[in-house]
């Protein structure tokens, strides 16, 4: 499924120029939201949130929606409340003792806004399945689809009844360290994702059998005192040599590592780049509150989030 989703996003343009046509459309979408609040306070989160996933979206269904849309705020509800539920210790203890599924907690709402999501995935797919035109491949569903189709008729044969452009990044080396800089201090995903060692390990001199549970901190990684010279400020000089080159780091490791880290980190960091550097591009932005009175605590759940609050953005021009 990993290298299923990996060759077709690639096939829909994931590191290359078609993918980024998307974002650029997307970033005018967003400029003329934020421009709409004519330099007044909104809560941009959401909107921000909106606009990276109509990326996906995009790729998924072969269209984007629009941000005040009542069913992509409703999916996007449920996907950010299961993503803070996540964290929550009764779901951690749920997965360590599945007894307590029966027990009331947080995981209960997570499945009901998860089957609510997929609800909606499965109208959707049966939605396309009835256009679906196997020579006007539009979407990643309908590649799949496909896919699916042909897999079918395998099993029917074989078993029968019995199943602003990227490419400016190497030109912008402070955007380029600014925007790390900002992936490193926002530490989005501070516990990564859960890992299993599938043998026996000698790390450090601690030996660690097969089958244990692993959490890689990535926190750890990215506020090491050893690899960044001020862990916990935001310092884009982590990221520049003293000639104002732009310099990679080891340390920098948001997306995770080795076999199962980030399948999207190239479209992301895309993402990243083409959003950020539009947006400032086109405003400047400012707190209500003042620099000194934002709040960064982050809502801490399986990600971190900030907290809702207000941003001004008014047009440069
Ligand atoms: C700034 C944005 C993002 C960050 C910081 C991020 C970070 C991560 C991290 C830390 C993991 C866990 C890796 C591990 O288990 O070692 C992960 C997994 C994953 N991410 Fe992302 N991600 C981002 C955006 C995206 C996007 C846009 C997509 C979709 C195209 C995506 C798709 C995935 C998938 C499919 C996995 C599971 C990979 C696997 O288990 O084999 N991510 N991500």
């Amino acid at each position: 499924m990993r290298r299923f989703t990996i060759s077709t996003l690639r096939d829909f343009g994931m590191g290359k120029s078609t993918i980024e046509e998307k974002i650029a459309e997307e970033c005018v979408s967003l400029n003329k939201y934020f421009a709409s609040f004519k330099g007044k306070p909104f809560e941009s989160t959401m909107i921000l949130n909106a606009a990276v996933a109509n990326i996906i979206v995009a790729i998924l269904l072969g269209y984007r929606m629009e941000y005040d849309d009542p069913q992509f705020k409703r999916l996007l509800d449920l996907t950010n409340e299961n993503i803070r539920l996540l964290g929550k210790p009764m779901v951690s203890l749920t997965n360590i003792f599945p007894l307590l599924e029966y027990f009331p907690g947080s995981h209960k709402t997570i499945l009901k806004n998860a089957d609510e999501l997929y609800d909606f995935i499965r109208r959707t797919f049966v939605e396309y399945l009835k256009n679906l035109d196997e020579n006007d491949q539009r979407s990643f569903i309908d590649v799949f689809l496909v896919k699916q189709k042909e897999v079918q008729e395998e099993i029917s044969r074989v078993i029968g009844s019995a199943q602003p452009m990227y490419s400016h990044r190497t030109q912008m080396p402070y955007t380029n360290a600014v925007i790390h800089e900002i992936q490193r201090v926002a530490d989005i995903v501070p516990l990564n994702l859960g890992h299993l060692t599938t043998r026996d390990v000698t790390f450090r001199g601690y030996s660690i059998p097969k089958g244990t549970y692993i959490i890689p901190l990535l926190t750890s990684v990215l506020r090491d005192e050893t690899q960044f010279e001020k862990p916990e400020e935001f310092y884009p000089n982590h990221f520049l040599d003293s000639k104002g080159n732009f310099v990679k780091k080891d340390a920098f490791m948001p997306f995770s590592a080795g076999r199962r880290a980030c399948a999207g980190e190239t479209l992301a960091r895309m993402e990243l780049f083409v959003f950020f550097t539009s947006l400032m591009q086109q405003f400047t932005f400012s707190s209500p509150l003042g620099p000194n009175n934002v709040d960064l605590t982050p809502i801490t759940g399986i990600t971190n989030s900030p907290k809702p609050h207000e941003i001004c953005a008014v047009p440069r021009n």
